[in-house]
């Protein structure tokens, strides 16, 4: 049976919405009234007791339009459950804050006890006054065992929210709390089931009314029911809570993420915009006014932003003015796109400009080029003429070069003529109609169609004017002229570029060349030097020389690849001119694609006249002089062309010229100056030497360079005079020494022979061994001239030793050396020879003949020994002048030379033998 007791204590009302259950502890503040009274009970109560109080919780009136919200207090009138409370603490607030309200200056903390009900309900109006009366208050009996039954469903009730809280908390350390109190209820015993149920409740956030009804609830079998209807309706809230949420989370869709999240983008854009143009504006500019020109002309920071701000205005309007539909414009545009999207000022950003600057600022074909001014040019009628007569104007002689040159101009004009009426023709054939947007590329191939050619390779000393004839060409046509010298060119990114991820990269010549001439058919003069094949072919840096190829080729250089601009680049159009010192310096493939134009060199004459026509009076106007105040005698040029310059080409003549009108133009100056003053100083002063004449030649130039080195030429027993061709083209003599020297027979070769120079001295030497008799150089047939009488080695030697040299035409000359060592006849000094020979004693044909010949003439040689097969290049290719000058030998054999190097009857020669080597 249930045990109640009945007591009077001190009732507190608690306001709506708290409310103290028992097990809970319950802190609230306080007014100083309340305080006062509450402090009054304590200070009556026995000290050596906790003072209890009862505390009942005051629900706010109902409201009329919601009737549910709370149940109506139990009897109708007033509230009648509460909680017995032991005061914990009562103490004022001792430091103010926000929180803490001035008319509840104490806070009270209480401790929930066991359920107590009024013996008479509270009366609501007089609950002020009320506060802390003391009333009768009853305790329900002592907690009994529940059900069984009860208690599982409870249990299950209260695991099941735990869990659920558990899941839903965020922190791990709530976490942890919730599934101790699991831990907790699974363990707690029957009878201790309903206090457990108290202390869940009192954990747990639930209404305000369902917390009510279970204080209400007096048994224990009561308070599990009411508990578990709890937890249940707590727990299905939490659920469905969750499921709302994932709800909610999934109809987040993609687009509204994409949309989130491109709004979230473009703010980051615009905050990094703004950031950026505040640090570029400086403090002075509002941010966000990007290129906004504030303040007076001498604000240098805005006149820079607005500089780039037009900068890249242009950029734009260049990219735009690109051909529409072209791949040069779909870069442009997708580069510019790329540029927007970086951040300004970036290494990237920079880039990309410097990018776009090159691709918007190469000419790229347009279908307006049809009707440019250079077709135009190359199709008038006088064309031909005006240019021989550019081409008469530049340069002095080379007849036969300037005929070869308006051959392929003529080519040049017929082609390009063809090619007009062919497109004139194609809108009248109906198969061919074009729409407007595919028009661009196939006008684009039409007019490459027409301009393709041989490529001309001018092949020369340097200075006989291959550059000079490849600029005339371009201002008879009237196109822009470009130079390119691929002299040391090792890297194939050099002509090509490099690709735009290297660092520093850029595009290569060829580009370059385009850019700087502005139009896509300039004429491009290529110098393609000595060391570029030697080291042209293929390294591990790419082949300069396949990149070449595919520059030249016709077939290949309408989509010429750069690496660095990445679009290709049309070069049909352009007018390609290559140009060498010497023809072994280009590869055979390149060589295939050319059409070889052969500048050999100037004799006396020429030079005297080019000098005259063309470098001094270009002298003069460069030194500020004019033709009154400075000439030049024949003589004194001669001895200019035959004592201080020695070269194929008039280089250094042009060089010696200007070194001469420099001192004449010092004279001129002191002269003024020394007459300063005097009647007629402005018009021709008396006393002015203007006439450069031969003797004044040395004390304007110094001491003559090659004067007396044909007197340093000996001549000496086993030396001979060889003609060559050196690798800058230009034909000179080479000694051929030979020296007997005590050994066992053995033929000693130096001076940085090639192999097939070594066969040459070994076949000569052969053929001498094998007519020493004939020769008289041995007493009888089958004598080793080398080995009797005394055994010798024959050491044969070609100065320089450091230039390599190579090929066959020392034949002759060997041979002559080695008769002359043998024979102990001399050949003459002035004489010099060349040939290549074969093991029978034939003579045959060598190459640079004219070279030779007019080197050989600077050297003021007077005889020279040159292969029958060579007459007619001397007769056509050599100045009548020279050959007047010189006496020519022209032989078959070896013995013919040698009879003409020697003189006739000058060597021991057994007549019978000659005869029958000539049936040979
Ligand atoms: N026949 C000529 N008439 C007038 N001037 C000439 C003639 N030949 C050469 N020149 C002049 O000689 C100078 C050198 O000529 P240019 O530069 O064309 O030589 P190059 O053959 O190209 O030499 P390199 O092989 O070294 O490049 C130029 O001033 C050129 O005008």
């Amino acid at each position: 049976m249930a045990i109640s007791s009945t007591q009077r204590l001190p009732v507190l009302p608690l306001p709506f919405p708290v409310i103290l259950l028992p097990t809970a502890r319950l802190t609230i503040p306080i007014s100083r009234e309340l305080a006062e009274r509450l402090q009054a009970v304590l200070h009556d109560s026995d000290s050596n007791q906790p003072r209890v109080i009862a505390t009942v919780p005051v629900p706010p009136p109902p409201d009329p339009s919601n009737v549910s919200s709370y149940p109506p207090p139990l009897n109708g009138t007033g509230p009648v459950h509460g909680t017995a409370a032991r005061i914990v603490h009562l103490v004022p607030v001792r430091t103010l804050s926000a929180s803490v309200s001035p008319h509840q200056p104490y806070v009270l903390s209480l401790h929930g006890l066991t359920r107590i009900r009024l013996a008479q309900p509270l009366d609501l109006d007089s609950q002020v006054a009320d506060s802390l009366s003391e009333r009768t208050v009853h305790h329900p009996p002592a907690d009994q065992t529940p059900s069984r039954g009860a208690v599982e469903t409870f249990k299950d009730a209260a695991l099941r929210l735990l869990d659920r809280l558990a899941k839903d908390s965020v922190q791990s350390q709530r976490k942890d709390d919730w599934l101790r109190v699991s831990v907790m209820v699974e363990d707690v015993p029957d009878h201790r089931s309903a206090w457990m149920a108290d202390v869940l409740v009192a954990a747990i956030n639930c209404a305000y009314a369902d917390k009510l009804a279970f204080l209400a609830a007096t048994t224990v079998e009561d308070r599990l029911r009411h508990a578990t209807e709890l937890f249940v309706k707590q727990t299905s809230i939490s659920e469905v809570s969750q499921k709302i949420a994932n709800a909610v989370d999934e109809s987040l869709s993609r687009q509204q993420k994409e949309y989130f999240l491109r709004q979230q983008l473009a703010a980051i854009q615009r905050e990094l915009q703004i950031l950026h143009t505040t640090n570029n504006a400086g403090p002075g500019v509002p941010s966000g006014s990007p290129g906004l020109k504030i303040g007076g002309p001498g604000n240098e920071v805005d006149d820079d932003d607005q500089a780039d701000a037009d900068d890249l205005t242009d950029l734009k309007k260049k990219i735009e003015a690109l051909e529409a539909g072209s791949e040069e414009r779909k870069l442009g545009v997708r580069e510019w796109k790329r540029l927007k999207r970086i951040p300004q000022g970036s290494v990237e950003s920079g880039v990309i400009r410097t990018y776009l600057e090159w691709l918007t600022s190469l000419p790229w074909p347009s279908a307006a080029l049809s009707s440019s001014v250079n077709q135009e040019i190359i199709k008038e009628s006088g064309f031909l003429a005006k240019a021989r007569a550019q081409l008469d104007a530049d340069h002095f002689g080379l007849d036969q070069i300037k005929r070869r040159l308006i051959e392929y101009l003529a080519v040049l004009r017929l082609r390009a003529v063809t090619e007009a009426a062919s497109q004139v023709s194609v809108p009248q054939q109906p198969t061919l109609q074009l729409t407007a947007a595919s028009a661009q590329p196939a006008d684009r191939n039409c007019a490459r169609k027409g301009v393709k050619g041989p490529i001309l390779l001018f092949v020369g000393p340097p200075g006989t004017g291959k550059t000079s004839l490849g600029q005339s060409i371009a201002k008879a046509l009237g196109r822009p002229f470009q130079r390119i010298s691929l002299g040391g060119v090792r890297d194939e990114a050099e002509i090509r570029g490099h690709r735009r991820t290297y660092v520093a990269s850029g595009p290569g010549m060829i580009v370059q060349a385009l850019r700087k001439a502005g139009r896509i058919d300039p004429v491009i003069l290529l110098q393609v030097h000595y060391e570029i094949d030697k080291v042209g072919q293929s390294n591990f840096h790419g082949d300069p020389a396949a990149a070449l190829l595919e520059v030249l080729d016709p077939e290949q250089n309408h989509a010429f690849n750069d690496h660095y601009i990445n679009v290709p680049v049309d070069l049909s159009r352009v007018l390609f001119i290559c140009t060498c010192n010497a023809l072994d310096s280009i590869s055979a493939p390149l060589l295939d694609r050319c059409e070889v134009v052969e500048l050999s060199g100037y004799t006396y004459d020429e030079k005297i006249n080019i000098a005259r026509r063309y470098l001094l009076p270009k002298q003069l106007r460069a030194n500020g002089l004019s033709e009154s105040l400075l000439a030049l005698t024949d003589s004194a040029l001669l001895r200019i062309v035959t004592l201080y310059t020695r070269e194929a080409g008039v280089r250094g003549l042009e060089r010696a010229l200007s070194t001469v009108a420099r001192f004449k133009a010092v004279e001129w100056v002191n002269h003024l100056d020394s007459i300063a003053g005097t009647e007629g100083s402005d018009t021709m002063p008396k006393g002015w030497q203007s006439v450069i004449k031969e003797e004044d030649i040395q004390r304007i130039l110094g001491v003559p360079r090659w004067d007396g080195e044909e007197r340093e030429r000996e001549e000496k027993i086993g030396v001979v005079y060889g003609l060559v061709v050196t690798g800058m083209g230009e034909g000179g003599l080479m000694p051929v020494e030979s020296t007997a020297v005590p050994g066992s027979g053995h033929l000693k070769l130096t001076g940085s022979l090639g192999d097939v120079i070594k066969e040459s001295g070994e076949i000569a030497l052969s053929w001498v061994k094998a007519h020493a008799f004939d020769l008289g150089i041995t007493a009888g047939k089958g004598i080793d001239p080398l080995k009797v009488p005394d055994p010798i080695d024959i050491h044969l030697h070609l100065p320089a030793g450091a230039q390599k040299k190579d090929g066959p035409s020392a034949g002759v000359a060997m041979t002559c050396a080695l008769v002359s060592l043998l024979t102990g006849v001399m050949a003459p000094k002035d004489m010099a020879m060349t040939g290549e020979i074969t093991l029978r004693g034939r003579v045959t044909p060598v190459g640079g003949i004219r070279m030779k010949v007019l080197g050989a003439h600077r050297a003021k040689v007077q005889k020279i020994i040159l292969p029958w097969a060579n007459k007619r290049e001397v007769e056509h290719e050599v100045a009548l002048e020279i050959r007047q000058q010189m006496q020519f030998h022209f032989v078959q054999t070896i013995d013919e030379a040698l009879e003409a190097a020697f003189g006739k009857g000058v060597l021991g020669w057994k007549r019978e033998v000659m005869v029958m080597e000539s049936r040979l």
